[in-house]
């Protein structure tokens, strides 16, 4: 067989868009029979396409990659269903290649290229090729089955486990790898759902990140052992979940969208290169606890949604629609909504030839969107939005607000359950709540009603006679948010058992004051910081 050296050239991109090339050549390289290996090489050379569309600066010599292109004969399948399996393989893996593409034709502000990263990585990529052709490759437990491989897939293993002893920071933050969960403590389960498990872990008994996994004894491995016999292979598929998950986390940067600390490829439960995500850690949400809180933090959430749903809509991978919005998608970081589950999200816009192909189907209403130039106009924005109508707003946004927003937030949600507005509107008319609310202009001009007359008492707090109430900040006693003094005393006054408060110097997200409400001021002492009115007359 003739061997033809290929160059290949490659210019410009991102670190993980290299990274993930080089796990996608190892998820090609399934076994090393005859059979798996030739199919191994094509779809190496399959990968170098794909790098070459990516227009990066590397040049690599590939006589394996040339061997597979000239020698290729359609490989013959022992079975449909491992076609099928192999099929779906390739299915996940264009289309994270879909995203790399989208990243690397766009040049806005995302992470920059780390050149110095990249350099070292093109010193490593050469000095692994030589060293694998000269049959020099060092041996340890980690690196031991890379000889089984071929130079080029050897190559991209090591460049790709060497990236995780890089040290690097990344916005900032450090970015994590392998040697930085070797020694992890309090490892706790947080949760899993059909495709992975999550733990919480301290790192270094200092920062506490969520670590994401394949679970290997979840429903999509067990289904798909169960159909196609192989655990290796079904452990790939399932895997592609978490790597596209971290190529979205990569390419969209927003406040809302949990942060990708790093990720560790290591060998595990018998199956080579598992790979782990770690990210930012959050607080599952849930519905019912959320319900009992104040409104505000009610807003908030919603407000991050709409922000997040903005962002999406205008992403750097156009628009991206959560095909799976439901509330355990979320989490809570600091009060704050993120998304963490997105490995259904998409940036595919559904293509149309008439408005009949446009139509959304939710459980309670349909809705059919235009179709323009072939496309079905915002769907995936739309899709989103309804769907933050009926998990978000229409339980959380109007209960309890103060009554002069309650308008504005009926129109809200109407306008949202109706698909009567985009997500730009909505982020106009959320922030303007926002605004109305941190500003105080909700107040309403109540204050000939106080009948009550207050003593105020600077630097002081009121230690015991607490009581209850709703949505306090609490649970022990009464403490709730408030825009001032004036909106104190009418909470004071709304109250029967209400007799002093304090203002405390603690603010929430708003910039509201936390204020303790109290039935009396025996306890009343010195405090820094605080300040306490008592009620003596009315
Ligand atoms: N960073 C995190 N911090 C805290 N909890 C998390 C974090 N990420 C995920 N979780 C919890 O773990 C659960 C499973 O995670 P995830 O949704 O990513 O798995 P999945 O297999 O894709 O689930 P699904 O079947 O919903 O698609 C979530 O429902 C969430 O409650």
């Amino acid at each position: 067989m003739t061997m033809k050296r290929r160059k290949i050239v490659v210019a410009g991109g991102f670190c993980l868009s290299f990274f993930l090339g080089t796990l996608m050549n190892l998820l090609f390289i399934p076994g090393f029979d005859h059979h798996q290996s030739h199919r191994g090489r094509v779809h190496r050379f399959y990968q170098e396409q794909q790098l070459l569309a990516d227009g990066r600066q590397l040049q690599i010599s590939d006589p394996v990659a040339a061997e597979a292109v000239e020698g290729y004969t359609e490989p013959t399948s022992s079975s449909l269903q491992q076609n099928d399996l192999q099929q779906q393989i390739r299915e996940r893996y264009e289309e994270v290649l879909r995203y790399r593409e989208r990243q690397a034709s766009w040049s806005g502000t995302g992470n920059p290229v780390r050149p110095l990263e990249r350099r070292r990585l093109m010193d490593l990529a050469q000095r692994n090729s030589y060293e694998s052709h000269k049959g020099t490759e060092k041996s340890s437990n980690r690196y031991a089955y890379s000889q089984h491989l071929s130079p080029l897939a050897s190559l991209y293993l090591r460049s790709q486990m060497e990236f995780d002893v890089i040290p690097g920071t990344r916005n900032g933050t450090q970015f994590l790898g392998c040697n930085s969960i070797d020694n992890v403590t309090n490892v706790q389960y947080l949760g899993s759902g059909y495709t992975k498990a999550v733990y919480k872990a301290a790192l270094n008994d200092t920062l506490s990140v969520a670590l994401k996994s394949v679970d290997f004894g979840g429903h999509d491995m067990e289904n798909c052992v169960k159909k196609y016999g192989s655990t290796e292979d079904c452990y790939r598929l399932a895997s592609f979940k978490i790597v596209k998950e971290m190529t979205l986390m990569e390419r969209l940067q927003h406040p809302n969208i949990l942060k990708l600390y790093g990720y560790c490829y290591q060998d595990s439960n018998d199956i080579r290169d598992t790979v782990t995500a770690i990210t930012e850690l959050g607080s599952p949400l849930e519905m019912i606890q959320l319900l009992q809180t104040s409104w505000e933090e009610r807003f908030r959430i919603c407000l991050s949604l709409v922000r997040l749903l903005h962002y999406l809509a205008h992403s750097p991978l156009g628009s991206v629609t959560l095909l799976d919005f439901r509330p355990r998608q979320f989490v809570l970081v600091g009060g704050e909504l993120k998304v963490t589950d997105l490995d259904d999200a998409s940036a595919e816009e559904a293509v149309c030839s008439a408005a009949a192909d446009c139509g959304m189907e939710f459980p309670a209403r349909n809705f059919t969107l235009s179709c323009h130039r072939g496309r079905c106009m915002g769907i995936n924005e739309k899709r989103n939005l309804y769907n933050a109508y009926r998990f978000f707003f229409t339980y959380l946004l109007p209960h309890s607000a103060p009554p002069v927003l309650r308008p504005l937030l009926d129109e809200i949600v109407n306008a949202t359950g109706e698909l009567a507005w985009g997500v730009d509107d909505t982020l106009i008319h959320l922030e303007k709540v926002f605004h109305l609310y941190s500003k105080g202009l909700y107040l309403q001009n109540n204050s000939q009603l106080h009948r009550a007359e207050y003593k105020r008492v600077p630097n002081a707090a009121i230690a015991g006679e607490n009581y209850r109430c709703w949505p306090s900040y609490q649970h022990e006693g009464c403490l709730l948010s408030v825009f001032g003094v004036r909106e104190a005393i009418a909470v004071c006054e709304s109250h029967a058992q209400c007799r002093a408060f304090v203002m405390t110097n603690q603010t929430t997200w708003t910039g509201h004051q936390l204020a303790f409400f109290k039935t009396g001021s025996a306890s009343l002492s010195p405090a820094p910081g605080g300040v306490a009115y008592v009620r003596v007359s009315g």
